[in-house]
């Protein structure tokens, strides 16, 4: 139950003008100021068709308002909503009145901090409703829906808790230390260890293509000067963003766009031209392409078609820490016809003048975004913190595999432990107090 004293308002509905808006209260006073509000007793989940008053008894305006009763409730506290017109002075002196008779305004995301602190949502579900409410695209918003439904949550949880059920059978055997682990059931518990450790992984790998589907996917269009990558920029992104001329060494600094592909985000950047030597401004620009790399899901080469060997070397060296990779010839339409199509998977022929090759190219970063999988059925957002969590928890797996492997219980059991800990952080069940509030200030206010 909740252990808030205070009662916290706040518009929820967007800001600026609409139809209608929505002011919502939470906390032990929402009743009574809601009841001084509209002159009236306010019962449970009935919706009151009502005039809204200040403290002179004049109206404010007239709507509906909708008491919901603690614990149910979306915050599992008293919660009034005032349903106005969507005017945002009418609103604000909604707010207004409602801090007069004493509630105070919500911090952001507090609403959905306190359903968290009661138990509504989990941490990952809390998270999933600012993920529903950002989504770009129908795939994001899906994919938030099934992370606030708790399909992510649940498997965290199965996982976790058989971590917990391994590791008190391995406590219960180190009582019984001078008998060999297998009369204790050893090769069992192996065996269901193998098992969680690869439900992990597989976890692990939809939550990153979980977080691709929410975060988008950041790749570095690299390449020799002049071989077209600032005029496959403005391609894909559909408008002449980037400085395009026939000079080799047009573009110096780093040049960042978000575009949207068959329903994918992906942030390009544009780079200068990698090559040896150049003037001092050019060698801080490839400078930056590096460091840009450094943090790169994906690197888009971009080759000259009629000479594709010409940097090829020089870009391969650059883009080897890389995680995925696809190489471009550009400038198709430069080919004399006739010339052999390129060989491979992750080689594309394309044209940046003219359009040629683009819808395949659309297709591979989407593939690309999606981690290869264009059916995202069943697929769940999931956060940068809940991938490194994961990477987190298998490593200690892996580490409790070892140790039980040399019959070591006690740091077997440990080592579980820490891997049962790191999956608690993501569904909140182990949460330090600085993490709640980083995670929940990022939210709007009045959610
Ligand atoms: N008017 C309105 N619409 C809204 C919200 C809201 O707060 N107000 N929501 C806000 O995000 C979302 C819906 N989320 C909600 C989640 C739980 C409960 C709720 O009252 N839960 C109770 C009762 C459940 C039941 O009757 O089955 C509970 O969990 O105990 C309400 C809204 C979207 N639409
Ligand atoms: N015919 C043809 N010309 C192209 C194509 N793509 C780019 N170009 C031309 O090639 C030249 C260089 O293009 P940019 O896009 O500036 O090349 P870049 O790789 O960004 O060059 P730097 O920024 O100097 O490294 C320009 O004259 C473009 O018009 C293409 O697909 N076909
Ligand atoms: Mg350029």
């Amino acid at each position: 139950m909740s252990g808030s004293t205070d009662t916290i308002v706040a518009i929820a509905t967007a800001a600026g003008a609409g139809g209608v808006g929505i002011v919502r209260l939470s906390g032990p006073q929402s009743r009574t100021i809601a009841e001084a509000v509209v002159g009236q007793r306010l019962p449970p989940r009935r919706a009151r068709y009502a005039q809204f008053h200040d403290e002179h008894g004049d109206t404010l305006d007239d709507g509906i308002a909708l008491y919901f009763a603690a614990p149910a409730s979306y915050t599992g506290e008293d919660v009034v909503e005032l349903q106005a017109h969507g005017s945002p002075v009418v609103l604000q002196q909604l707010v207004a009145r409602c801090c007069g008779l004493g509630a105070r305004h919500a911090r952001p995301g507090e609403f959905s901090e306190r359903a968290f602190l009661n138990g509504k949502l989990d941490l990952a579900q809390a998270e999933a409703v600012a993920d529903l409410i950002a989504a770009s695209d129908i795939h994001a918003a899906r994919a938030a829906r099934r992370a606030l439904d708790g399909v992510f949550s649940q498997r965290v949880d199965a996982i976790a808790d058989e971590l917990l059920a391994l590791r008190v059978h391995i406590e219960a055997a180190i009582d019984f230390a001078d008998e060999p682990l297998d009369t204790l059931g050893g090769a069992a518990l192996r065996a269901r260890l193998a098992d969680a450790v690869q439900a992990m992984d597989r976890l692990a790998s939809e939550a990153e293509r979980g977080q691709k589907l929410r975060d988008g996917l950041h790749a570095v269009i690299v390449g020799p000067p002049n071989a077209g990558k600032s005029s496959l920029l403005n391609a894909l992104a559909g408008s002449d963003r980037a400085i395009v001329t026939p000079i080799a060494g047009t573009t110096r600094d780093l040049l960042r766009e978000a575009v949207r592909i068959d329903g994918v985000e992906l942030l390009l950047v544009d780079t200068a031209g990698l090559h040896e030597g150049g003037d001092a401004i050019e060698r801080e620009g490839m400078r930056r392409a590096h460091d840009e790399m450094q943090r790169a899901d994906l690197a888009i080469v971009v080759l000259d078609a009629r000479d594709p060997e010409s940097g090829r070397r020089a870009v391969a060296e650059a883009i080897a820490g890389v995680p995925r990779q696809l190489w471009l010839h550009n400038k198709a339409d430069l080919l004399e016809p006739g010339v052999a199509p390129v060989e491979g998977d992750d080689v594309l022929r394309v044209s940046a003048r003219t359009g040629e090759g683009l819808q395949r190219l659309h297709a591979a970063l989407r593939a690309q975004a999606t981690g290869g999988q264009t059916n995202l059925a069943g697929a769940f957002t999931a956060r940068a913190r809940h991938v490194e969590a994961l990477r987190r928890a298998r490593l200690a797996a892996g580490l409790a595999q070892q140790e039980l492997a040399a019959e070591t219980l006690d740091l077997a059991a440990e080592q579980l432990r820490r891997a049962h800990e790191a999956l608690g952080e993501i569904t909140g069940r182990i949460t330090p107090d600085e993490l709640l509030g980083h995670i929940f200030s990022s939210f709007c206010i009045g959610k």
